[in-house]
């Protein structure tokens, strides 16, 4: 580790960003009993902040509050629910510098990166302040000669969020955007890991002027119990979570019993297939981009790479290359391009998957060791089976395996042979193999000749065990309405 601490506060403009407390109906608290729990930076591995560890009883608050607070919110129209998130849309492109500092402190991923994540988050909120003033209902043309009949689309009410730590601001601003936009109370409780970006983001929506309780994150280490409150809290209407699909299934069996409507974006297993007739330096390129963003730590990064046999050593000769640019380090430093993992787990799960590569015949074209503290070199390795661990687990790190193939049947058998369905990437020219493929692969997002699929205008989540909904784009807004049909006899 770095031997230098992160004076974080020392680093911002607008030092009043770094909260430590939690922001529970409106008020900024400690935990009732005081207890705190400490972040530390991934990449130093100092201790930047201890913040407030809340149990049920705050989380409850928070929720009462905001169910207390919808009233006055929905009273508003759209529009002026639209100023305000536009104003924090605003507030978070003005102190994008300061956001994404917070958010590689206790991330780790390089500065313009998270940069580049405070301008995805603030997008989602810009986009769903919009949206919330299209929500229209309907008239539908009578069954019988008195009957008038309409259809209103309402705010589902209290929304709790559990989201991840790989994109700490994102991944809120995803689910608040159009919960909020529409006049939902949301109570949001961020990863342990990561919890001043989400502190950070309720400053500024205070600021907005989101109105007192609406909004409440709950800072809690004790994650299992937090989700119990919002599983079992009358009052909860909606439960959104994003993270792995692991977690996901316990969220949805505790949430069968109140029947708890779910929105689920879970984890993935992300195929990335180049063809023969692939522009090699552009599959490079998406490949690095795929792969290595956020160090490999994103849902939809490429985890298995296939390579037909025709191109397959000049594509991995062409991916080393590029992946021997890739610059390892802190953060915080200008330059870097790849920070660390997040804790020592992922570490030794990236070094598991290269270890079995290597017992079933393997070989590692670059990297393929662990640096000092929680960095990872980069790694290409080659010679990798179908039945890898790489290939059916999720790394959730910086390693490229180069998986074979002869024929467009194989790969896409091999491709859709998973339990997940969340992004999918190939790289071809010829426009009936794209038309085909692209039909053919069991996923919910498919990104042709391209690495980078994230936008907040298209609808973003998974099929099979990778997720339930979309989030982003017109759908996403679905989420967080219920429908209801009115007859009225005349
Ligand atoms: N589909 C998507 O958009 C995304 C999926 N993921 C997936 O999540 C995994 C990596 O992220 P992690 O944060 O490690 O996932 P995780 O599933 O371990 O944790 C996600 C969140 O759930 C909380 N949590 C854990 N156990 C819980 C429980 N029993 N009850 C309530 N909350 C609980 C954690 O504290 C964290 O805030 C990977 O599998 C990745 O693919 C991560 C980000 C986005
Ligand atoms: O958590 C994730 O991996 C994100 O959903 C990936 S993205 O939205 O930034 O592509």
């Amino acid at each position: 580790m770095t031997a230098h601490s992160t004076d974080l506060k020392t680093l911002l403009k607008d030092p009043s960003l770094l909260e430590t407390r939690a922001f529970v109906a409106g008020d900024w608290v400690d935990a009732d009993d005081g207890a705190t729990f400490e972040v530390r930076n991934p990449a130093r591995g100092d201790v930047i902040a201890q913040v407030a560890d809340l149990s049920r009883a705050e989380v409850k608050r928070a929720i009462e509050a905001a169910h207390a607070a919808m009233k006055g919110w929905q009273a508003r129209t759209a529009k002026e629910r639209a100023q305000v998130m536009r104003r924090w849309f605003d507030l978070m492109i003005e102190n994008q510098d300061d956001l994404g500092k917070i958010l590689t402190a206790e991330q780790g991923k390089p500065l313009p990166e998270a940069k580049g994540e405070i301008a995805y988050g603030a997008s989602f909120i810009e986009w769903f302040g919009e949206e919330a003033k299209r929500v229209y209902g309907e008239t539908i043309p009578g069954h019988q000669p008195d009957k008038r009949l309409t259809v209103l689309r309402q705010p589902i009410g209290v929304v709790g969020s559990i989201t991840p730590w790989n994109f700490p601001n994102a991944m809120i601003t995803r689910k608040c955007g159009p919960a909020l936009a529409v006049g939902c109370g949301f109570v949001a409780r961020p990863a342990a890991e990561t919890p001043l970006s989400a502190l950070a983001l309720a400053v500024l929506g205070e600021r907005a002027g989101l109105p007192k309780g609406i909004l409440s994150v709950v800072t809690s280490s004790r994650s299992s119990e937090i989700g119990k409150e919002f599983c079992e809290n009358p009052l909860v209407r909606k439960l959104t979570f994003t993270g792995s699909t692991e977690v996901g299934r316990i969220l949805l069996r505790q949430a069968a019993d109140q029947v708890l409507k779910c929105s689920m974006e879970l984890g993935g297993n992300a195929p990335f297939i180049v063809f023969d007739d692939a522009d090699l330096d552009a599959a490079v390129e998406g490949a690095m981009a795929s792969k290595f963003r956020n160090n490999g730590q994103t849902c939809v990064c490429a985890n298995r790479i296939y390579v037909q046999a025709g191109v397959y050593d000049d594509f991995a000769r062409r991916l080393a290359v590029a992946v021997d640019k890739l610059t390892v380090g802190d953060g915080l430093v200008e330059g870097t391009t790849t920070g660390p993992l997040i804790n020592e787990a992922a570490v030794e799960k990236v070094e598991e998957h290269i270890a079995d590569v290597l017992a079933q015949g393997g070989q590692v074209v670059t990297g393929g060791k662990r640096k000092d503290g929680l960095f990872f070199q980069p790694t290409v390795m080659t010679g990798v089976r179908d039945d890898a661990k790489v290939a059916t687990e999720e790394t959730f790190g910086p390693l490229a395996p180069l998986l074979r193939f002869e024929t467009e049947d194989e790969v896409i058998a091999k491709a859709n042979a998973t339990i997940f369905g969340l992004a999918a990437y190939f790289y071809a020219r010829d426009v009936g193999r794209i038309t085909r493929v692209q039909e053919a692969l069991e996923y919910g997002i498919v990104g042709v000749n391209t690495g980078i699929i994230s936008t907040e205008v298209a609808p973003f989540g998974g099929v099979k065990q990778s997720g339930l909904g979309r989030e982003g784009s017109r759908h996403g807004i679905e989420d967080y309405l219920e429908m209801k049909y009115v007859c009225l006899s005349i």
